[in-house]
């Protein structure tokens, strides 16, 4: 009787319930309701799919950082790009070969300063160029800009590169290839550090050498860090660069406003449907750690193997560990905005999926997953590195030893890893080694200066390229900074293919002549973007004389006021440096002013500056803008920094004479 009623309602609900049906009306209408209710929910979610594709918005939105659509480059005659070619050929002849923490290529080390020194003659004896040699072999430069009020950023990259890996492997001398014309039609600068990281390092020269030589000072200060030993993990090179550079900071009243090191590039074709280059800032990092393995068995003659060796217990938990990843963590980290970033770009198949991850975050993770490249973005991964057991081939060991080393994704944590690598190898002795934690995700948010000044340099030699931001899967040197600024982008603009990919310590690494001269030029227009900077009102800001400054330094001894120079926590330029340092260039003045506090409002209308990263607008919009509104600790503007300055200063609460000095006005 069951059967026989339930096929007449499957009967009649293939045509909604018309035609003979033993089930009552209301029955039938209840369940034409529910197919109804089904097919319009699934057409709307069909058609907000659609519509969600159909009206993807560009997530980044570029600022005008100056000449955007006539940007002025180096100049690179043919000539000019050969020369810069052949520079970084003989630097990749040196073998700056980092093997272990206590196995670096010194000598190699103090030539390749030394060659810098040869041929880069100008910016060495530049005038507003300082080399400070840090631990003997790494290199901390500052670059005095003219303008004391913009804060300093820094340019990182490392000299130091892994071994050659298998030499026979290799179509050329990792170490002497010179330009080779490939069989695309391409020159290559082949070598070993080609792509990681001397093209940066010479890059970075490159673009300083030229200001140099056609005295184009900047505006802004900034650092350069070369470390000496960052594939080793930087403990000697950029910690101690750091350090350095944290005391100059302070010694100079200066914040780092950001950094740029290596990291990310430009890839194209990394995901089916995106036919875009992508211009991959590294805005986060994995975290890492080392593990060792260790399995225990009976050593015996071979004769007699036992049923589980040591060698086998180890391979079974290794194997497991391949087999069961660490879980996907897409959607919590900067992986979800990679694709969102890059989703407008997409064929419309792949938009209707980009657009909707709310609905298709696990087809998503899948997709990625199909390729180790994608799927190191979304999961803490795991590498077998070494695997060691055994001495003779008819003696069954007691000892095998094997080595992990998981890339640890931003929103997983050391212990869950461990803990499902105990599950995975559970005969296995896992003992961590070794391990750093996941960086912050540095702000990317279309107002968010440094981004821009990074993204635009990028454009300028990629104009094609759309930019998204995203994790940095393997590690920098970026670790040993991360007390100086929360901005820190990781990002060099090589250009990327999947199978490109896997020249970073792997064989034939080479960048093309082609792409090496952007590479110099990005740095090149970096420097000048990173001289943007907004003009203030000029009703907001008064010129002081010299000798108005001695007045008001005599006052602020008399009365009780403490300077902010050993202020650790001040973000602000001290006023008093300030002060001398427009006493000091009073002669050549051309654009050092100095701010009357009280001219800028108390209390502005609309303060963002408690978001930590919020940029200003550009120059032209604040100067079309109700002043008012302008937030007050920008440190973008020129003017002098109010956030502790009315309590540190007392500003606001002025002696009489105090009161007489500031409200004069001086032209
Ligand atoms: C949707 C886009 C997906 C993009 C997927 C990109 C996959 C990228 C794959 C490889 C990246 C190679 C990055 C090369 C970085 C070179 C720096 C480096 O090797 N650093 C060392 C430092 C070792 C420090 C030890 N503590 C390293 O990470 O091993």
């Amino acid at each position: 009787m069951m059967r026989k009623h339930s096929s007449h309602i499957e009967a009649g609900s293939s045509s909604c319930c018309s035609g003979t049906c033993y089930c009552s009306k209301k029955v039938k209408v209840t369940i034409c309701v529910v197919i109804w209710t089904v097919i319009a929910v699934i057409v709307a979610l069909i058609l907000a799919v659609i519509i969600k594709a159909a009206t993807l918005q560009e997530l980044f939105e570029r600022m005008e950082l100056g000449a955007r659509d006539d940007p002025v480059f180096m100049s690179a005659t043919e000539q000019e790009i050969l020369e810069r070619s052949q520079r970084l050929v003989d630097a990749i002849s040196y073998r700056t070969i980092s093997f272990s923490g206590t196995n670096l290529s010194l000598e190699a080390m103090t030539d390749f300063g030394t060659f810098l020194e040869r041929v880069f003659p100008n910016l060495h004896d530049s005038d507003f160029v300082t080399f400070t040699p840090i631990n003997t072999y790494s290199r901390l430069y500052r670059i005095e800009g003219t303008e004391k009020t913009l804060n300093p950023y820094l340019l990182c990259a490392h000299m130091d590169v892994v071994p050659e890996g298998d030499f026979d492997l290799w179509t050329h001398d990792p170490f002497d290839a010179g330009i080779v014309t490939e069989s695309d039609g391409q020159d290559y600068i082949f070598g070993r550090g080609a792509i990681d990281d001397k093209h940066a390092v010479l890059g970075i020269m490159e673009a300083l050498e030229y200001k140099v030589v056609n005295k184009e000072q900047p505006k802004r200060t900034f650092y350069i860090g070369f470390g000496h030993d960052e594939e080793v993990s930087g403990y000697l090179g950029a910690a101690e660069i750091s350090i350095t550079l944290e005391k100059m900071l302070k010694d100079n009243g200066e914040e780092l406003d950001f950094l740029l090191d290596e990291g990310m590039f430009v890839v194209a074709d990394i995901i089916p449907g995106i036919n875009v280059p992508l211009i991959y800032i590294g805005v986060a990092e994995k975290g890492w750690a080392v593990v060792d393995l260790d399995a225990e068995g009976d050593q015996v003659h071979s004769s007699t193997p036992p049923l589980e060796s040591s060698i086998g217990i180890l391979a079974h938990g290794v194997a497991n560990m391949e087999d069961n990843k660490q879980p996907s963590m897409f959607g919590k980290g900067p992986e979800i905005d990679t694709l969102r970033y890059a989703a407008p770009h997409a064929t419309f198949l792949l938009k209707m999926i980009l657009g909707n991850l709310w609905l298709f975050s696990g087809l998503v993770s899948s997709a990625l997953e199909l390729s180790s490249q994608t799927d190191s973005i979304q999961r803490t991964t795991t590498a077998v590195t070494i695997f060691n057991a055994g001495v003779k081939e008819n003696v069954v060991p007691s000892q095998a030893h094997a080595v992990v080393n998981h890339r640890i994704h931003p929103s997983d944590n050391l212990e869950d890893v461990l803990e499902l690598d105990r599950e995975n190898a559970d005969r296995v002795k896992v003992t961590l080694r070794d391990s750093f934690p996941p960086s912050e995700v540095s702000s990317y948010s279309n107002d968010v200066i440094p981004f821009q000044i990074v993204v635009n340099s990028a454009l300028e030699v990629f104009p094609d390229a759309k930019p998204v931001p995203g994790l940095m899967v393997a590690n920098t040197d970026t670790f040993h900074y991360k007390n100086l600024t929360d901005k820190i982008y990781r990002f060099t603009p090589v250009y990327n293919l999947p199978e490109d990919i896997a020249r970073f310590h792997g064989i034939d690494e080479r960048i093309s002549v082609d792409i090496y001269s952007k590479v110099v030029q990005f740095y090149y227009r970096l420097m000048v973007n990173a001289d943007f900077d907004v003009k203030i009102a000029p009703t907001a800001q008064v010129e002081v004389k010299p000798e108005e400054v001695e007045e008001f330094l005599e006052i602020l001894e008399e009365s009780d006021y403490e300077s902010p120079i050993n202020n650790t926590d001040s973000n602000l330029l001290p006023l008093t440096k300030v002060m001398e340092e427009s006493d000091e260039n009073s002669a050549n003045e051309t654009d050092s002013h100095l701010m009357i506090l009280q001219d800028i409002p108390e209390e502005p209308n609309e303060n963002p500056s408690n978001e930590t990263d919020s940029g200003l607008p550009p120059s032209q919009d604040i100067l079309e803008e109700d002043f008012d509104a302008m937030p007050v600790n920008e440190t973008y503007s020129d003017m002098l920094p109010l956030e502790s300055a009315p309590k540190d200063l007392d500003l606001y609460d002025l002696t009489p004479e105090e009161e007489t000095f500031s409200n004069r006005t001086i032209d």
